[in-house]
Order: structure tokens, then sequence, then C-alpha cells
């Protein structure tokens, strides 16, 4: 008998069926895995709703009947050695690949001459021997991110284009602490995570197994403070002279990591066009400001103030001049220097919109953010905060059920009820790792913590948007 195997599989063919007929009704085409250029209207297609939903099926059977007929030795041994990947993908984007293989046109590039452009090694980009085999390049194309069209050929194909800025490669070597400013793709998030996040992963086993040690020895508690050595915290790594590259890195991945989210989702969920005109958003710990910008320029009614620490708001200010300069010239948008740890000087706000933030502090911080937004709070002030909300594998508690989205479907049997998705797990342990912590002192939270946080901070959820695996919405009112 195999009848979960089964179950598994109709759960694929099906929500594939529903995918193909729903490309038909759209008369648009499924984008082609091979192909880095698919039209922007096929591309598209990953956020239709009913294109979603299957997809999301889809995926979750797929990956579970992965597990169920994989070797389970081979599973765990495969997955310990994830590091490779991360390494190969790395080294890939930081010696302007992506770039060279896309200057090679269609029919990819050699690597011999990549190594002619870049300088590294062609054994070690991906050399055809056996010895060399699993080597960046062709390991990378294993995982479907490039495809090696002859032998060691390269091409790119939907995947691994993202790494591409777009930018000519001699512009990257001349000025590589600009590489990510106005570029294109998703490099500068990958970057951060295949270098300073990866880097202070490798320490992670230390501070859970032994914390003790790590305190006695003077360290601090986080994995990073032991790769960095450094007592600090994440962020006063950027203040060191020979980060600058990865300072400028870090406000561009912020960038894209907005960009992983559906095109516009922020505009979804929230009624931002229901604010009256004039209304002032308080963007807090707002980076560059890249979310206030797109909710500026679909709703031109709207007034917004991005807070964040001194040397982002400088880098935001030539964002906005760059991407949207009559909103800062035309009094739409401000940018403050302000920590949020410290009393809210905005008193007039309508929405306080905190994105990507909570999630990087302790309890003990993020409530202190909370804090100090309700006690500069209206009573008819709302807050916004998009975060990931991490669901259970099993099912959620359904005391929450009375406010609408806080617990989600349940998903067709026997798949999880998270769906598979991965993506909160992996940032909380990026976050934090029981008590002991990777980068920062955060936490992915789950909604009944989110209730807990906001409740004693002195904010009422009134309604949660969900889209899983991408930004949720949380939406609450003072108490
Ligand atoms: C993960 S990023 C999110 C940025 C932005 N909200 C977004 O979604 O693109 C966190 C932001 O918090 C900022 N930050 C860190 N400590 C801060 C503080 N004490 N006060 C204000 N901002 C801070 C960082 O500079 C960074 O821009």
């Amino acid at each position: 008998m195999a009848s979960t195997l089964l179950e598994l599989s109709k759960l694929i063919s099906s929500s594939v069926a529903t995918v193909d007929a729903r490309c038909r009704t759209l008369s648009l085409k499924y984008p082609d895995l091979a192909n880095p250029a698919n039209p922007q209207g096929n591309e598209a297609l990953a956020h239709d709703r009913e294109i979603a939903a299957a997809t999301s099926v889809a995926l979750a059977a797929a990956a579970q009947l992965m597990a169920s007929m994989q070797d389970p030795s081979r599973a765990l041994i495969e997955t310990s050695r994830g590091f490779a990947l991360s390494s190969a993908m790395g080294a890939v984007n930081e010696s302007a690949t992506a770039e060279i293989i896309r200057e090679a046109g269609p029919k990819g590039c050699h690597i011999n001459d990549i190594a002619k452009k870049n300088g590294m090694d062609p054994l070690k980009i991906g050399r055809h021997q056996s010895t060399n085999s699993s080597r960046l390049l062709r390991l990378l194309a294993t995982q479907h991110i490039f495809r090696e069209v002859s032998p060691d050929v390269f091409a790119h194909n939907r995947i691994s284009i993202l790494l591409d800025t777009g930018k000519s490669s001699q512009e990257i070597f001349a000025k590589p602490e600009d590489k990510y400013h106005g570029a294109k793709g998703i490099g500068a998030l990958v970057g951060l995570n295949t270098d300073e996040t990866y880097k202070a992963a490798a320490y992670i086993q230390d501070v859970v197994v032994n914390p003790e040690r790590a305190a006695a020895e003077g360290r601090g508690l986080l994995a990073m403070n032991r790769a960095y050595n450094t007592e600090g915290s994440f962020f006063s790594l950027y203040d060191r002279p020979e980060n600058l590259a990865r300072f400028k890195r870090f406000g561009m991945a912020m960038n894209a990591d907005r960009m992983l989210d559906p095109h516009s989702i922020v505009l979804k969920g929230f009624k931002w066009g229901a604010l009256p005109a004039g209304a002032l958003v308080v963007d807090v710990g707002g980076g560059v400001g890249s979310t206030s910008l797109e909710i500026a320029r679909a709703n031109p009614h709207l007034r917004f103030v991005v807070q964040d620490l001194p040397s982002v708001t400088l880098e935001g200010k030539e964002y906005w001049a760059r991407e949207y300069p009559d909103a800062l010239t035309g009094g739409i948008v401000s940018l403050q220097a302000h920590s949020f740890l410290t009393p809210q000087p905005v008193k007039d706000a309508s929405v306080f919109l905190v994105r990507a933030v909570l999630h990087n502090w302790s309890d003990a911080n993020a409530s202190k953010i909370l804090k100090n937004l309700r006690d500069a709070a209206q009573p008819t002030t709302q807050l916004v905060v998009l975060e990931r909300i991490a669901s259970l594998v099993c099912e959620e508690d359904a005391s929450y059920a009375h406010i609408t989205g806080a617990v989600l479907l349940a998903p067709p049997a026997p798949l999880l009820a998270n769906l598979g998705v991965m993506f909160p797990y992996l940032m909380d342990i990026q976050a934090r790792h029981h008590s002991t912590l990777l980068l920062w002192d955060g936490i992915e939270r789950t909604f009944p913590h989110h209730w807990k946080l906001f409740k004693e901070a002195g904010w009422e959820i009134a309604h949660v948007y969900r889209n899983p695996g991408v930004m949720d919405q949380i939406i609450a009112k003072p108490v």
C-alpha cells in the first residue's frame, strides 16, 4: 500500500491542473524555468489568487512526497551539507559571475571566460572534472539555479537571473561598494544571507550548547559575537570602516527583501486609500523608506515621516531623491533620525507603520518599541505591523478565531498545517534559537505571541491579513 504517496501525487496533479486551467483562462503561459526573461505577464501569474493557492498546495505536497520517498540517511546528510549551497551562492554572488554570464548572452559563458573577467580560479567555479563536479556553479545548477548548457558552459535561468544587478561587471569591479545601488534583482539580500548571516550561523551550536562557556569567556551571547569577536549588536558591525560596503548592501538588502513580497502586497489588506487627505503615516525603523514609497505612489493624498538611525536616514534621502524626488521637494515625505527605543516625537500620526522590525528584537525591547508608539498615539491612531507570523506545524489554537485572519484554514490532508512554508522558521533561527541568539536578540512570533506582546504594550489586534510565507499585516488600535 502506498496510499499516502498516492494522495500526495493526486494533490500535485490536481493543483497543477488548476494552474494550467487558470493560465488558459487568462491566455497566459506559465513561466519557463529555463528562460531568464519570461514576459512580465507570465511572471505575474504567480500572484493570481487562484494560482497562488494551488501552487502552495502543489509545493507542500511535492516537498512531502520528496521527504516520504527520499532515503532517510541521504535526507539527513544532504540537509547537514546545506552549507555548501550557501557558500557556493555567496562566492558566485560576490564575484559578479551573474553579470558576466548575462553579458555572454543566452548561449552561456565558459568557466574560463568567466575567470578571465573576475579572476576566479576556473577549477573553483565549476570545472568539468569528477573531483570538482560539485563546485559552485554545478552545485547550484543541480539545485536549478543556473543551467549547465554544455560542458563547463553556464547560462542563466529564471532563478539565477535574480542575482544579476543589471550593471556591467566592469562597473561592479570599479566600485564594488556601490554594486547594489539602483540594482535590479535580489543579490543584496543573497549577499547579506551568505556573508554576515552565514558566517555567524556557523557558531549557533557553540552558543546553544555551551552558552555558559560563551559568557565565561566574556563574549556576547550571540553567535555573531563569536563570529566577529565583538560584544556589540549586529548593527554595530556596520560602524566599522571596513564594513562600509556591507553597510550599504544591508540597506539595499532590505529593499530586496521587500521585492520578495508579491507586487503591491503592502497595498492589499490595510485600506490606505480610506485614510483622509493629509493623514500622516510614520514609518518606524523604515530603512530607506521603500515601503512608504510604494504606499505614497499609490496614495498621493498621504504624508510620510520615515524614521531610522542617522546613517540610514542619509541613505534614505539619496534613495528618495533618486526614486521619487517630487515627494521630497513637495513635502510628501521627510526623513527623520530617531531611535525607536526612545520616546516617539511624532504625536499626530494616523498610522504607525512598523515593517520587519519587531522580529529583530527580544520581547522586552519589542515591547518598549510598541509602548513608545502607544504613548504617542491618539485614540484614532492605527498600528500597522508587517511581519511574517510563524504558524505551527500542527493545527492552530482556535481561541483566536474571532479575530479575522488570525487562524489559518486547515489545508487538505495529509499536508502539514503550515503547508510546509519554511521561511518564518529560517528567519527565526537567524534571529534566535531558544534563549541563545544568532544575529540579533529577536524572534519570529506566532499569533498568540504577537497578541500577548501587543496587549501588554497597550495595543489590541483588530484584524490580520494573512499572506503565508510573505508579509502578514497585523492591524491594531490603542486599548
Ligand atoms: C529589517 S530592517 C527593516 C527596514 C524597513 N522597515 C523595511 O521593511 O524595509 C530594520 C531597520 O531597523 C533599523 N534600526 C535598528 N535599530 C534601530 C533603532 N534603535 N531605531 C530606529 N531604527 C533602527 C535598521 O537600521 C533597519 O533599517
